[in-house]
């Protein structure tokens, strides 16, 4: 898509409906694939991220049916792992969410797979899962560089027992073994190495499996056991959530220029960790309103913050951005695996900041950002980054005209991000 020139923006007010979990709805698939029975998804996300794990599961022989706004899914579950005859390529793009959970769940069953992306899928890192898949018996090969993806996988089945792996780099990791776990040859125990980051994420993990008949026990995040040979079943009809990362940009704009911006599709009742978004906001002094299924948030007089957002590590992109319109540094702490996300988050955003004018600093794991009484006008760099296109839509509350370059790579997660953002928004030269 071409280059997006937003006009400055005077305010942001209204309600919006925030498409599905990308989480949730990768999450879903693969379960709903491997369960016993039918599953009628709702409200799946329309994304690139989706329709990779869409294309992965036609490849897989899953018998599916998609709506015609391909919101609502049926899928007719194999009830038990994947087996394929010959072998084949199955092309991820760049979702970790297709990529780190299928990496495992192709291990079970049969077949010959070579797991293949864009090239920064191959700059995104895999050994720490693959370690722990060896450990259990598989048979993984890396067809490129040592510990990262294109991968060859044939499958084995997978042991049982015990098992370490590291989570200080993605929790997909882990996500991905216990998602796995129930259909290994006996009952499993993970055990975590060191720190896990990102962990939110597990909870979301945890919960969907329960919806498919599965419990864990999750002793303190630092081991977890599943008994081996089960079947997943499934719910029969299973609502996903709307995107808490997605809505962080709509939240934010209400903090920086409401008016009132409520966001339906995510509220108390949700799994996921990215509602903390919304305490952020109202840490740096936004108001915030919750029920069980929308949040809203009121403008108000904006303080920077020092925060460690490793718990949130998507939606933190966000405060990057909203921080330009405090008053005072906000700090942005623990958030070292954004380096090794689409991009180098870390650099990206600081690169991107500056050319507002902002004066940050980057450091190994964190980055500071001083607000500005008035922003510079500029061409984002998007780093085919959809984050990076979606939070810098913000920095347009600024007075200069701001230029994302690459506004379709939204569709990663939002294709329909820019309409949705100018519906909620009024340009400056009309207030
Ligand atoms: O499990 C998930 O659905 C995700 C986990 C997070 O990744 P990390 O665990 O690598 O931080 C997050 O950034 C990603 O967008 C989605
Ligand atoms: C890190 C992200 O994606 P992925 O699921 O590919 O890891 C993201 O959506 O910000």
């Amino acid at each position: 898509m071409d280059r997006l020139t937003l006009q400055p923006l005077a305010r942001a007010d209204g309600e919006v409906t925030i498409p599905g979990s990308k989480s949730l709805s990768n999450r879903i698939l693969l379960l709903a694939a491997l369960a016993e029975g039918t599953t009628d998804i709702v409200n799946l996300l329309d994304s690139d991220d989706i329709a990779r794990m869409l294309e992965a599961l036609t490849a897989l022989g899953v018998p599916y049916t998609l709506s015609s706004d391909k919101t609502q899914c049926t899928v007719t579950g194999l009830g038990q792992a994947f087996r394929t005859a010959d072998p084949m390529a199955l092309f991820l793009g760049n979702a970790g969410t297709a990529m780190r959970p299928l990496t495992a769940a192709l291990c079970l069953g049969e077949g010959d797979y070579r797991l293949e992306g864009i090239a920064r899928m191959y700059e995104r890192p895999i050994g720490d899962l693959v370690d722990a898949l060896r450990q259990l018996g598989a048979d993984i090969e890396y067809l490129g560089q040592e510990g990262f993806p294109p991968l060859r996988i044939k499958s084995t089945g997978l042991r049982g027992g015990r098992v370490a792996i590291k989570g200080n780099i993605s929790s997909q990791f882990l996500t991905a073994l216990l998602m796995s776990a129930p259909l290994a040859d006996n009952d499993l125990t993970i055990v975590v190495d060191g720190e896990l980051v990102s962990k939110p994420y597990i909870d979301i993990t945890l919960d969907v499996m329960a919806k498919f008949g599965v419990t864990v026990e999750n002793r303190d995040y630092q081991e977890f056991v599943i008994r081996g040979q089960q079947t997943y079943r499934s719910p029969g009809r299973i609502m996903v959530e709307g995107d808490a990362s997605s809505a962080s940009y709509f939240l934010a704009a209400g903090a920086i220029a409401g008016g009132t911006v409520r966001v339906h599709g995510i509220g108390t009742a949700s799994v996921q960790g990215d509602v903390k978004f919304a305490e952020v906001l109202a840490q740096m002094g936004a108001k915030v309103t919750y029920s069980d299924y929308w949040i809203e948030v009121t403008k108000g007089e904006l303080n920077g913050v020092d925060v460690d957002l490793n718990h949130i590590p998507d939606a933190a992109m966000t405060i990057a951005t909203t921080a330009l319109f405090a008053k005072g540094p906000t700090a942005i702490r623990n958030v070292y695996n954004w380096r090794v996300k689409e991009t180098d988050r870390l650099h990206a955003m600081a690169t991107e900041l500056r050319k507002l004018g902002a004066e940050v600093e980057e450091g190994n794991d964190y980055i500071v950002i001083q607000p500005l009484q008035t922003l510079k006008a500029a061409n984002i760099e998007t780093y085919d980054d959809h984050r990076i296109a979606m939070c810098f839509s913000l920095a347009a509350f600024g007075n200069a005209p701001i230029t994302i370059l690459d506004p379709g790579c939204t569709a990663k997660t939002f294709p329909t991000y820019f309409a949705t953002f100018r519906s909620i928004t009024t340009d400056a030269s009309v207030d």
